[in-house]
């Protein structure tokens, strides 16, 4: 955290049905979500998006389906964000750009302006992602009031790599979008988790509901502190789950654990 931050930021996370290649319904479902987080008494100060939510995992006709560079989606979000005054982690679209799909995330600030642009960069082979999608080649972090934030799509949980990397360029936060199914829900936690104590980082992971063909997801949303002690966890329903980050956790947690000074990096290998 630096000087001038928020010391506690209220999180909201969408954990929504999403109807395979219907962008338009998805559009419109999610927007009502959105403005159902922001009247709540407690008003989020960020709210957090699933992924392709636009589109779900219909990738046979995602060429067709994709945003073209994200344009309808950004104004949607920056929008939003800018009405309400509320940060917007934008889970991820799919995501048109020349002739190649991304799978990626936007952010934007309580002005309406984009901060950040993510493309996942591990595909998930078990869905022939990588058949249909590019990969993104950098990781990214942005500002939150002053808490540094690293952004990871679903699958990226998988590779410490990449949180360590966040986490090395400051990160305090990690966020999750996903869209993650039975039968691995304990992989879900049990990874979620890690990267939280490992990292010494909050992680806030936002995952789907429903059914899409065969494939059952199960929400669980969660969101973790750098203890790694649950805050918040979704059911397997739809619904909005909300939690509140302190700040200074963080920086506390490191303080007392000292991982970050204790590392061996020379003796690791490349
Ligand atoms: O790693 C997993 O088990 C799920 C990953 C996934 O569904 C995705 O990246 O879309």
């Amino acid at each position: 955290m630096t000087g001038g931050a928020k010391p506690q930021l209220n999180i909201a996370l969408i954990q929504a049905y999403i109807e395979i290649g219907e962008p338009g319904a998805n559009t419109n479902h999610l927007a009502a979500m959105m403005e159902k987080a922001v009247s709540a008494e407690e008003r989020p100060d960020v709210i957090v998006l699933p992924e392709m939510w636009n589109t779900g995992y219909a990738l046979d006709r995602i060429g067709e389906l994709a945003d073209p560079n994200g344009e309808e989606t950004k104004r949607r979000l920056s929008d939003f964000a800018k009405r309400h005054g509320v940060h917007i982690v934008g889970g991820s679209v799919a995501e048109k750009i020349g002739d190649r799909i991304y799978n990626t995330m936007y952010v934007f600030g309580r002005d309406g302006e984009i901060t950040a642009r993510y493309s996942k960069m591990h595909l998930f082979r078990l869905m022939d992602e990588e058949k249909f999608l590019h990969a993104g080649e950098e990781a990214v972090t942005f500002d939150l009031e002053g808490l540094k934030a690293g952004a990871s799509i679903c699958y990226d949980v998988r590779f410490p790599e990449l949180s360590r990397t966040l986490a090395l360029a400051g990160a305090n936060v990690l966020f999750v979008p996903a869209e993650w199914p039975h039968p691995r829900l304990h992989h879900w936690r049990t990874l979620l988790t890690a990267r939280a104590i490992e990292n010494q980082m909050y992680v806030v992971a936002c995952n789907r509901v429903g059914r899409s063909g065969e494939t059952e997801f199960f929400g669980h949303s969660l969101l973790i502190d750098p203890w790694g002690e649950v805050i918040a966890e979704g059911g397997e329903e739809e619904s909005i789950v909300t939690g509140t980050l302190d700040c200074t956790l963080p920086g506390e947690v490191k303080g007392r654990i000292p991982v970050f000074e204790d590392r061996r990096p020379h003796l690791y290998f490349k």
